[in-house]
């Protein structure tokens, strides 16, 4: 790295960022049902156990298995049965048996279900080949959860299946954090914001705004779009300023840079409390991280590789700690590098790759900051570490894929 120029770790960035934010937002009680994405405010408990009460597991014949034994069991049936939501009023003396269904609760006197494939029936007695295990075909109370027990803990990020889970042990309500907004914008003199007009030459459209607002959305977040502002310091001062008052974290993007128009990295400096700017990492090493009316402000750079790939390094964690879900690492996997590369020491770079049908990571074919069509190609990022390393075909890698960012690809 040139000298003059204090480039931070990426390794030292990260800690930063994990050092200096906590959560922001305060708990609101929403009911299960539409909790989907919402962040536990608090650990819950289950109000009941799951099964509540013993039950069979198949389609059968009940009985006590006390009254059974070896060779060819031949059991009076009971008149009735029991079935899901229709319980059995009554009790199954000893070396008889009735009809049950799945889900339904065991009445008193049957211990033991077998399956209906293995019986033969006449309707008035049941037959079947003993001897048969105790207890089989049945599901015990609370043996999936029992009542009071702390099924989740606070800070996480609820799934479909939590949802199931939730109500199931006959939790309605929750609470969760509020959602943590975040507002983007979008900075350069360059950009036209709608892509259905016609663009001049000098003009680019703004491909960051609409990405990473959807990346925002995707993270469970509620975008708050602050829009594009000029290369005009007073303006985008003005824009932060509003999305301070609106949001609990703002992600800019372009004016990173220290060049004559690079006015968000000035801002950020002289009225912002800017921690860092320049991380020895590629793509993205002008990427600004400051405090602007006491707001996380993001300073992504406005290449549209280095926007997403910092937001997805440094945004994503960050933002997960602020809304209360705790830091997050994504999962890499070891796969095999298809591609071949060098580099130097002191700094991290990120690839964008996918997986071959061999399990082996490709890279794109250019390292290009602007080369859009790459994070499409992509289903991922292989990350080399920060010390030099020359890669060759079947050298190991670590190959993060864009689900271990919390997004989803097309691959
Ligand atoms: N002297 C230096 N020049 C540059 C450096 C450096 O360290 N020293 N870093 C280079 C790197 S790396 C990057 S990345 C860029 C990032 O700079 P900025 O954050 O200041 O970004 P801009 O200059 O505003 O824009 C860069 C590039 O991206 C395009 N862009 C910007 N916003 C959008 C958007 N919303 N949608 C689509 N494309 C966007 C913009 O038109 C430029 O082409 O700086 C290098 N230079
Ligand atoms: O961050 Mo820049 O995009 O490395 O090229």
């Amino acid at each position: 790295m040139p000298q003059g120029v204090a480039w931070v770790p990426v390794d030292e960035a990260l800690a930063l960022l994990r050092a200096r934010l906590h959560a922001v937002t305060v708990p609101e009680d929403v009911p299960t049902a539409g909790a989907q994405g919402r962040i536990l405010a608090a650990p819950v408990t289950a109000r009941r156990s799951n099964p509540p009460r013993p039950n069979s597991a198949v389609d059968g014949y009940g009985f006590a298995h006390a009254a059974t034994g070896d060779g060819v069991q031949r059991l009076p049936l009971v008149p009735g049965r029991a079935a899901a939501g229709q319980p059995f009023d009554g009790e199954v003396p000893p070396g008889q048996a009735l009809r049950i269904l799945t889900g339904a609760i065991l009445p008193d006197g049957i211990d033991t279900v077998v399956l209906e494939e293995d019986c033969a029936t006449d309707g008035q007695v049941v037959a079947f080949d003993g001897p048969v295990k105790r207890g089989i075909n049945t599901r015990k109370a609370g043996e999936d959860v029992t009542e009071g027990a702390t099924i989740l803990p606070a800070g996480r990020r609820l799934t479909p299946a939590d949802l199931a889970l939730l109500s199931a042990v006959g939790v309605a309500r929750v609470a969760v954090h509020r959602r943590l907004r975040v507002g983007v914008l979008s900075t350069g003199d360059e950009l036209l914001p709608d892509p259905a007009r016609d663009a001049a030459p000098h003009q680019i459209f703004d491909a960051n705004r609409p990405m990473l607002l959807a990346l925002i959305a995707a993270w469970g977040f509620e975008p708050v779009d602050l829009g594009h502002a000029p290369d005009d310091a007073d303006v985008i001062a003005a824009r932060l300023d509003h999305g301070a008052r609106h949001a609990d974290a703002i992600l800019t993007s372009g004016g990173a840079s220290a060049g004559d128009e690079d006015h968000v990295s000035r801002l950020l400096r002289e009225r912002g409390t800017l921690s860092s700017w320049r991380i020895a990492v590629k793509p993205g090493r002008p990427l600004a991280l400051a405090l602007w009316g006491g707001v996380p402000v993001f300073g992504l750079p406005g290449n549209p590789v280095a926007a997403l790939t910092c937001a997805l390094v440094f945004a994503r964690p960050a933002l997960s700690l602020l809304a209360g879900a705790g830091w997050l690492d994504p999962q890499g996997f070891t796969v095999p590098a298809a591609f071949t590369k060098k580099k130097k020491a002191g700094r991290r770079e990120f690839l964008r790759a996918r997986l071959t049908e061999d399990g082996a990571a490709e890279v794109f074919a250019s390292e290009g900051s602007g080369r859009i069509s790459g994070l499409s190609w992509a289903t991922g990022l292989v990350e080399l570490p920060d010390e030099a390393c020359a890669i060759a075909p079947g050298d190991p890698v670590r190959y993060i894929p864009y689900a271990s960012f919390g997004i989803m690809s097309a691959g």
